[in-house]
C-alpha cells in the first residue's frame, strides 16, 4: 500500500544535483519546494526542468511548490558568517547607507526603521538569536546581541506583535510570482498571509498571469490565526508555518494552535500542511531524536495531508534520510490508526454526500479500495478529506491535475485519457492498477465518478471486483 502522507522537500544547495533529485524522488518526496527568499530565478528554472524530465521519467507525478517570501524581513547577503557574542553591536542598515560598525548587514525592507522602536526585541533567524534595539536612526539600527550565534546571509528577523507597513505582496513577489506562472507551478504559497484579501490579491494576481496553481496560505502570526476562518474558506491549501508561527505566539501554545487549525481545515474542506523543524536535527545528524519522531507522528496522526521538509534537504548533510525517515514513520503511523477528524466535514452539497456514501461504503468492505474518476481533481480532494481507511486511487485525464493531487491524504494519482464511453475508461484504469501491481485481482473496488453519462454528468458510486 501506498502511503498516505505527502512528502514536502524544499530545495536547496545540498539538493541542486540531477542526482540528489532523483534520489528524493526515490526516497519518496511528492512536492518539491522552492523558497523564494533564497531562490535564484534561473536556477528555479533550471531545477523545473530536471523535476520534470526525471519524474516523467519514473512515471511519478511530482508536483512544485513555490514559496513567495511576502512581508517579511531578512537581513542581506555578507561575504562570510559573523559569529556574534553577548553584547556586541549589530547594525541593521538600508541598502543604500554604509556600514558605521564591523559587524553590519542590509535589510530587504526600507521601512524597518519607521515600524520598530529602540527598545524592541528582534528575534533573528527562527529563534536561534536574540538582539535588543538601542539606537534608531532614519537608515540604520544599532542593536545589542543579548544571545550568541552565527548570522549567515538572508536571515530572517521577527519583531513580535509588531505590524510591519509592507504589502501583502512586495514588488519582489510579483517578480517571484511570474516566475511561478512560467515555470508552471503547481501550488504557489504566499507568506505572512494575515486575511482572505490576501489570498484572493495572489490568486488574481496569479489568474492575471494565466497560472492555475492551487493557492497555499502559510499561517504565519496572530492575526492569520483571528482570522483563520476566512483564510481557510479563501485557500486550497493552509501551511502551518512552524518556524515563524513559533515566535509570534508563545511556544507552548504552538501544539493547541496546529490541532486547531488541522481541525478547521477538516471542518472547511481544505488540505493542510504541517511544517518546519520536523527532523531539525538530522541536518547534521544521521539519525531524529525521539521528539522529533514523536512530533512527525503527531501530524501524521492528526490527519495531515502533507509533511515538510525544509533545511533537512535544503541545506542539511542526510537529505535522502530525512524523507526515508519521513516515509518510514508515516507509514508505521497510519496503519496504527488517527484522530478521525474526517467526521468534522462540514458537508452542503449533494455532490459531498454522495462521496461521503462512497468513503462510507468502501470502508465497510473488507479490504476495498476506492477509485475516483476526476478532471479537475475537485472529486478526489473531497474523498480524501472525508479521511477513508481505504486508499484512493485517482484517475484524471491530464498530467497537471495529477500534480496537483500529489498534496492530498491518502491520493494516488494517474493520468488516463477519459473515453467517451464512461465503462471504458473504468476498465482501463482497472486493468492499469492490475498490471502495475497497485490492486491484486478480486480486490473489491468502490468506484466514484461524474462520467457515467456523456451529455449530462451524474454522480455515480459501483462496486466492482478487479
Ligand atoms: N534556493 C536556495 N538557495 C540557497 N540557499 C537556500 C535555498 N533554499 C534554501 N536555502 C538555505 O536553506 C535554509 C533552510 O531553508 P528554509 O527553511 O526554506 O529557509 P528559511 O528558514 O531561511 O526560511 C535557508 O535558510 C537557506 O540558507
Ligand atoms: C515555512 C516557514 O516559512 P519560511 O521557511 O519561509 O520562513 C516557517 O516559518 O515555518
Amino acid at each position: 500500500m501506498f502511503r498516505k502522507t505527502s512528502i514536502i522537500s524544499t530545495l536547496g544547495p545540498a539538493t541542486f544535483s540531477y542526482e540528489a533529485i532523483s534520489d528524493l524522488i526515490d526516497a519518496g518526496v511528492n512536492v518539491f519546494r522552492m523558497n523564494m527568499s533564497h531562490a535564484q530565478h534561473d536556477k528555479c528554472r533550471e531545477l523545473v526542468q530536471w523535476i520534470r524530465e526525471i519524474s516523467e521519467n519514473k512515471n511519478k507525478h511530482t508536483a512544485i511548490l513555490f514559496d513567495l517570501q511576502g512581508p517579511s524581513i531578512r537581513t542581506g547577503d555578507l561575504e562570510a558568517p559573523y559569529e556574534l557574542n553577548t553584547g556586541d553591536k549589530f547594525e541593521i542598515r538600508r541598502q543604500s547607507a554604509d556600514a558605521t560598525i564591523p559587524f553590519s548587514t542590509t535589510v530587504n525592507y526600507e521601512g524597518m526603521m519607521d515600524d520598530v522602536e529602540a527598545g524592541a526585541t528582534l528575534v533573528v533567524d527562527n529563534g536561534t538569536m536574540l538582539m535588543r534595539i538601542e539606537e534608531k536612526h532614519d537608515d540604520r539600527l544599532i542593536c545589542e546581541v543579548l544571545t550568541p550565534g552565527s548570522i549567515g546571509n538572508r536571515r530572517h528577523i521577527n519583531l513580535p506583535g509588531t505590524r510591519l507597513n509592507l504589502p501583502a505582496l512586495t514588488e519582489k513577489d510579483h517578480k517571484d510570482l511570474a516566475l511561478a506562472v512560467e515555470c508552471g507551478a503547481d501550488y504557489i504559497a504566499g507568506s505572512f498571509v494575515r486575511d482572505a484579501a490576501h489570498v484572493v490579491e495572489l490568486r488574481s494576481e496569479m489568474e492575471k498571469l494565466g497560472g492555475s496553481a492551487d493557492i497555499v496560505s502559510k499561517i504565519e502570526d496572530q492575526e492569520a490565526i483571528k482570522n483563520i476562518d476566512d483564510i481557510i474558506l479563501a485557500s486550497d491549501i493552509i501551511m502551518i508555518a512552524r518556524g515563524d508561527l513559533g515566535i509570534e505566539v508563545h511556544v507552548e501554545e504552538l501544539p493547541i494552535i496546529q490541532r486547531r487549525i488541522t481541525k478547521r481545515c477538516h471542518a472547511l474542506g481544505r488540505r493542510v500542511i504541517v511544517a518546519t523543524h520536523m527532523l531539525e536535527s538530522m541536518i547534521t545528524n544521521p539519525t531524529p531524536t525521539r521528539a522529533e519522531v514523536t512530533d512527525v507522528s503527531n501530524a501524521v496522526f492528526e490527519e495531515a495531508d502533507a509533511i515538510m521538509l525544509s533545511g533537512e534537504t535544503a541545506t542539511g548533510d542526510y537529505p535522502t534520510r530525512c524523507v526515508e525517515t519521513f516515509d518510514r514513520i508515516a507509514r508505521r503511523i497510519e496503519q496504527s490508526g488517527s484522530i478521525g477528524n474526517g467526521a468534522l466535514a462540514e458537508l452542503e452539497t449533494d455532490k459531498q454526500k454522495v462521496i461521503l456514501a462512497a468513503t462510507k461504503l468502501v470502508d465497510s468492505l473488507p479490504n476495498a479500495e476506492l477509485v475516483v474518476f476526476t478532471r479537475r481533481g475537485v472529486m478526489a480532494v473531497q474523498a480524501a478529506l472525508l479521511r477513508p481507511n481505504a486508499p484512493i486511487h485517482a484517475f484524471a485525464p491530464d498530467a497537471a491535475t495529477c500534480r496537483r493531487l500529489a498534496l492530498g491524504r491518502g491520493i494516488e494519482p494517474y493520468t488516463l485519457p477519459f473515453s467517451d464511453a464512461p465503462i471504458e475508461t473504468i476498465n482501463s484504469a482497472v486493468d492499469y492498477l492490475k498490471e502495475n501491481n497497485s490492486i491484486k485481482p478480486g480486490t473489491p473496488l468502490v468506484v466514484l465518478s461524474d462520467t457515467l453519462n456523456k451529455d449530462k454528468k451524474l454522480d455515480s458510486i459501483l462496486v466492482i471486483y478487479a
